[in-house]
């Protein structure tokens, strides 16, 4: 891989192994800024800052990532490429894609960021956009059935506020909102079931191998039409959602809760046991990912040694550089702790200390 110009990287070139790849470096030095770089490649964005302009090195007209992938039928390279102030280019073998979604799922990676105890502690549509993120990526018909259900949730919540503000009422041009949220949302809520109910042993089996423990990790999914018809729920709650203009039940309303031995994970859990959670829920999505799309996913863990105990690390380490596992990233501040992980590994690793934007290549 090749950045030019990307955050505080001037320039620097990286010859990647294949398995094992540690940036090691002071806090601000630039290893999230690479895990970043290689997150573009895969998704045409950054996974810290939407606006692409301030990814540009200050002072900077431009910044240019390339990555060269070496695959079994033939080699990709990636290029993306922003100047200020202009559109961004995404090139696969050198042809520009007309739309980046084109470009989506050619490299699955899966990243474990900081950030992702949101997914924890942070309100229920952060749950439901990581589970729907999963399933679209394999479920074309989801992903159509969830944007036809989000169409008819904003045209029905519209017309909840027109009759609020004509003060009037028409249970008929409801009804035809209802016919639509009932046809897809009863799709979407049956394939969350199913994805949930697949993933729950895979995700207590990582759990249990990170902890080395027995706790029981819980994934349950909340939701009203669980044990009741959607259109019956529509019908009930027309009162209310007159009163507050907009629907009030739903597939929208649904969540999943997470829990530890029973109880909800963001009450009870410790900082180390939540990212434990994490770490174990996103390598259960990357076993997800693999078999469905027959391509082993890049995995990116961006500061994955705060808050965890050392034996859990070295779990961690160990689990990922099996065969299972492709090409591994981690970043980490403190050399001592890898080394001493690393040296009882049979896996290729490789060591790049970086510096304020440069970087040194250290091979094992
Ligand atoms: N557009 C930019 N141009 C130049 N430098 C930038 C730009 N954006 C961010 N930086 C610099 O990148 C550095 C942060 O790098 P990064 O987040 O990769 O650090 P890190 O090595 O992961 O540190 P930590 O161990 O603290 O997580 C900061 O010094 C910041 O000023």
């Amino acid at each position: 891989m090749s950045v030019v110009n990307f955050k505080n990287f001037e320039h620097a070139e990286f010859k990647f192994s294949d398995s094992l790849n540690c940036f090691i470096g002071n806090n601000g030095a630039g290893k999230t800024n690479l895990m970043d770089a290689i997150y573009y490649l895969s998704f045409c964005k950054s996974f810290l800052n939407s606006v692409d302009g301030q990814n540009i090195r200050f002072d900077q007209e431009f910044f240019m990532i390339q990555g060269k992938y070496t695959r079994l039928e033939s080699d990709e390279v990636i290029y993306c490429g922003l100047k200020r102030n202009q559109k961004k280019i995404v090139k696969r073998n050198q042809k520009d894609y007309k739309k980046l979604s084109e470009h989506i799922g050619l490299i699955p990676l899966i990243i474990v960021t900081p950030s992702d105890t949101n997914l924890i502690s942070g309100g229920s549509d952060e749950r439901r956009r990581f589970v729907d993120a999963v399933i679209s990526q394999y479920d074309a018909v989801y992903l159509e059935n969830l944007i036809r259900y989000n169409r008819a949730l904003q045209q029905r919540n519209n017309l909840l506020k027109q009759f609020a503000g004509r003060n009037n009422f028409q249970l008929e041009s409801l009804e035809v909102w209802d016919d639509q949220l009932v046809k897809y949302g009863q799709q979407i809520h049956e394939v969350r079931k199913v994805f949930i109910e697949n993933l729950q042993p895979i995700f207590q089996n990582y759990y249990e191998l990170i902890s080395g423990g027995r706790e029981i990790v819980g994934l349950k999914h909340q939701s009203d039409l669980t044990n009741n018809s959607f259109e019956q729920l529509l019908k009930d709650s027309i009162g209310k959602d007159r009163m507050l203009q907009y629907t009030t039940t739903g597939i929208h309303k649904e969540d999943f809760e997470f829990e530890l031995a029973g109880y909800p994970i963001r009450k009870f859990g410790s900082q180390g046991q939540k990212k434990t959670y994490l770490v174990a829920l996103k390598l259960a999505q990357f076993d997800f990912m693999k078999a469905i799309s027959g391509l082993t996913p890049i995995l990116l863990l961006d500061d994955i040694f705060d808050k965890l105990d050392k034996n859990r690390v070295e779990q961690i380490v160990k689990l990922v550089a099996d065969d299972h596992f492709g090409q591994i990233f981690i970043t980490d501040t403190n050399r001592e702790h890898l080394d001493q992980i690393i040296a009882g590994l049979e896996t290729e690793s490789r060591i790049f200390t970086i510096s304020d934007g440069n970087v040194i290549n250290l091979t094992q």
